[in-house]
């Protein structure tokens, strides 16, 4: 059974359920916040005797920790609160939190205490939540800095301090949490950038909200449920025919084998026939190690293709560019990758002939491609990973993945969608090849463009979380490597897929 894709909000979103929620909530969200932290916490410390260390902050993220630190309190637990702001500057919950907090007999201290000989059994962090608006300095940046360093399970309630919740930015500097208890939904900062870093193991506690029925979401977590009814298994009577013919053009010299890793890709994950058009004169007739890809010469390419994807050692010599052109004109789901996407940064002609297309068209850019793309520096589209995928999606008219730490699925009617498979051993030559193999092969099967692209992107992350927990990375990992991984993965899936009815 898979799990539903749970969904992501933005500040301004979780502001306005909590705007809806709040006036008639009871006991009030703090309340809820601060017990099911609690809770979580409760896991943690189960084998840790020793005391606890809650570090309370300005606003209501320091009431939810206030909260908790009472219900330690008075199940017994030695509990330290430090707090240092003023304390006539909370928010009421916050302040009421404070006041209950010293009604079970607690007393904030105002500096951070030296951990005990046997160190703390857990240290949360309840400085900063989704209320921080600027980098932070001074005091609660040296609080952060010494809270990071400390051997024990670090619990951060809703975000890790110092973390932008929008976007996943250190402002400043930022906790390191090995556990996040996250309130009501995800935040986009939680799962790309640096958030991952920080956040360590993340726990959503819904605290009662129905946050999809007051609100309905443009973002979600990646899991196999939003495309598992396209996990349907095979029909007996059926041939290759009926599981398309993929295209991959590309290879110029010294890079054919960016084009053979995409086609064996595509191969491998179930394209009925798969063509590699290859730009090198020289390049190989035959890919001995796979003799049943065809290769051609990139003008030979078959009139008819099923899906078609550009851009694997494509380089940017004027016979690409043409070629380029060409592909863009073909009424064909289309991928475009690495250099077809530098060319079509540098080219408003082909911009204009892409905007036309009727076709579905995908584009798989990592930041500083994607920044070409939108006429701005690397950093600029870090900044704000979400909202760049979504403006390359409607500029382009093209369903977009900007890859990376938690790589962001953009699709063209403004859904988006963050992917947690993966790790940094895939930072290596060839995986953004494979990865446009496995999105050309699920084109070239018929699947519809944007689940095709979802789908490809978690499966070749979780093909490589399956080659670490084996020890095949992240270390060393290869980009040959994944290519049969991703295939048991996906048969895995369907497995799972049929065994549920295949519904998710
Ligand atoms: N939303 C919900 O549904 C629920 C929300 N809940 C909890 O509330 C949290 C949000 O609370 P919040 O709005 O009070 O913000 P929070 O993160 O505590 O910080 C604001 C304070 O920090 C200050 N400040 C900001 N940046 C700063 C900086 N760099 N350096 C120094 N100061 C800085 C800012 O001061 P100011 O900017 O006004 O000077 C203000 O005093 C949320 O994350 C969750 O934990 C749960 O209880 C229940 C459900
Ligand atoms: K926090």
């Amino acid at each position: 059974m898979f799990l539903p894709a749970p969904p992501i909000y933005p500040v301004a979103g979780i502001r306005e359920i909590e705007a809806r929620v709040m006036p008639g909530a009871k006991p009030s969200l703090m309340e809820r916040a601060g017990r099911a932290a609690a809770e979580d916490a409760v896991r943690l410390i189960i084998d840790r005797p020793g005391p606890i260390l809650v570090a309370c902050g300005p606003g209501n993220n320091g009431g939810d920790g206030f909260v908790l630190a009472r219900h330690f309190r008075q199940a017994g637990r030695e509990v330290l609160a430090a707090f240092a702001d003023d304390p006539a500057r909370l928010p009421p919950d916050a302040a009421k939190a404070l006041a209950d907090f010293r009604a079970s007999g607690g007393e904030p201290v105002s500096s951070l205490p030296s951990a005990p000989a046997d160190g703390w059994a857990l240290v949360v962090d309840a400085l900063f939540g989704i209320g921080l608006g600027r980098p932070l300095t001074g005091r609660h940046a040296e609080w952060i800095a010494a809270l990071s360093h400390l051997p024990a399970p670090r619990l951060a309630l809703d975000m890790p301090s110092g973390l932008d919740a929008d976007t996943g930015r250190v402002l400043g500097t930022a906790f390191r949490a090995t556990n996040t208890t996250t309130f009501i939904a995800l935040k986009p900062g939680l799962l790309t950038l640096d958030g991952p870093d920080h956040a360590g193991d993340v726990s959503v506690q819904r605290l009662d909200v129905d946050a999809a029925g007051w609100l309905e979401p443009l973002g979600h977590a990646v899991r196999p449920s939003l495309f598992s009814t396209l996990l349907a298994p095979r029909l007996r009577n059926t041939h290759k025919g009926d599981y398309g013919d993929a295209g991959i053009l590309g290879g110029d010299a010294g890079m054919c084998g960016a084009a053979l890793l995409a086609a064996r890709a595509a191969l491998w994950l179930g394209a009925g026939r798969v063509y590699a058009g290859l730009l090198d004169p020289h390049a190989p007739p035959v890919d001995v190690a796979r003799p049943e890809l065809m290769l051609r010469p990139a003008a030979a390419l078959p009139g008819h293709l099923s899906a078609l994807a550009v851009g694997p050692g494509l380089g940017q010599s004027g016979a690409a560019a043409a070629l380029l052109r060409e592909a863009i004109a073909r009424d064909v789901p289309l991928v475009l990758d690495a250099d077809a996407l530098n060319l079509l940064a540098a080219d408003p002609a082909l911009q204009r002939a892409l905007a036309g297309r009727a076709a579905p068209t995908l584009i798989t850019p990592h930041p500083a491609e994607a920044g070409r793309l939108l006429g701005r520096d690397t950093a600029a589209v870090q900044a704000d990973r979400v909202a760049a995928a979504l403006e390359l999606a409607a500029r382009y008219r093209a369903h977009a993945v900007l890859k990376g730490c938690g790589s962001i699925v953009a699709c063209t009617d403004g859904h988006w969608y963050i992917n947690g498979s993966g790790h940094p051993g895939m930072a290596s030559a060839g995986m953004g090849d494979v990865l446009t193999g496995l999105i050309t092969a699920l084109l070239a099967q018929g699947w519809p463009a944007d689940r095709a692209l979802i789908a490809a992107v978690h499966l070749h992350g979780a093909a490589g979380d399956r080659l670490a927990r084996e020890g095949i990375g992240p270390v060393g990992l290869s980009a040959s490597e994944l290519v049969d991984t991703a295939r048991g993965v996906f048969n895995g899936w369907m497995v799972e897929a049929n065994r549920s009815g295949n519904g998710g």
